[in-house]
């Protein structure tokens, strides 16, 4: 049996990922030229590479078309319902660190605290005649944090594609959910994190699309004990 690795094709977890490979003795050649999208590795005759963007491996994690990724956390867990039936993650790697994080306008003085968030939620269409808008792109995660772990109900997703950080100041929502790593955008459009506003703490992770043909598949084990012995 053939085993896929879906590995970043781009972006900031591009290089990052290549070097653990590397580091774990499996060493990627590309099929073809270099802008080619499918790899080998040497010395694995059964194994193949696939290079694409990191939500698109945890797309392809999730329906099993890959076998293994590299993608953040975050991204599995937004992309696939019920992510822990469909994928098991075998290592996290300690790159592409980032934080799911709900934020409100600095002069929010009063609210500090998702109880705090969840008294303005409650009092907001009495006061402006509408729902708290969140503004995010992270709409699975931001519903299971603000209803099922918080008990707000009373709120509206906007979603965003791009720039979130910007909805508060445009006015196309009140408060955002994002990812932050150095806090500098959040600072630059005077927002701050609520202090138990953390939804996930994220990281780049080796994943594995539970199948069950992995079950005693050699290879399968090899990988994971390869990749997990250069953490
Ligand atoms: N400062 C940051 N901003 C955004 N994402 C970050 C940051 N630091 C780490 N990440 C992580 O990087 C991953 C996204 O990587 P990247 O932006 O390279 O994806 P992408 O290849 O652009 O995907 P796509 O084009 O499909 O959106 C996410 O898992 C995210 O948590
Ligand atoms: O906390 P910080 O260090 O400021 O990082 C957070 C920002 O970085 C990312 O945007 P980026 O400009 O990288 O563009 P992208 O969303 O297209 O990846 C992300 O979407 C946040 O806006």
């Amino acid at each position: 049996m053939t085993i896929t690795i879906a590995l970043p094709s781009k972006g900031r977890m591009k290089d990052d990922a290549s070097a653990i490979f590397e580091r774990a003795g499996i060493r990627i050649t590309a099929v073809g030229n270099d802008r080619s999208y499918r790899g080998r590795v040497e010395g694995w005759d059964d194994v193949e590479v696939a290079f694409l963007s990191a939500s698109e491996i945890s797309r392809e994690l999730g329906n099993g078309t890959v076998d293994f990724g590299v993608t953040g956390e975050d991204l599995i867990r937004e992309g696939l319902a019920e992510a822990d039936k469909r994928v098991e993650v075998c290592a996290r790697l300690g790159f592409g660190h980032a934080d799911v994080v709900v934020a409100v306008p600095e002069i929010w003085l009063d609210v500090d605290t998702m109880a705090d968030l969840g008294d303005v939620a409650s009092d907001f269409r009495a006061r402006h005649g509408r729902r708290l808008a969140i503004a995010t792109k992270y709409w699975r995660l931001t519903q299971r944090f603000f209803s099922s772990q918080h008990g707000i109900q009373l709120y509206r997703i906007v979603e965003s594609l791009g720039a979130t950080e910007g909805a508060p100041a445009s006015g196309s929502a009140d408060i955002i959910v994002d990812i932050t790593s150095t806090g500098s955008t959040l600072r630059a459009n005077n927002l701050k994190v609520l202090s138990d506003g953390v939804v996930l703490r994220s990281e780049a992770c080796f994943v594995r699309a539970r199948k069950e043909s992995h079950a005693n598949d050699a290879t399968v084990q090899r990988l994971i004990d390869a990749v997990r012995s250069v953490l």
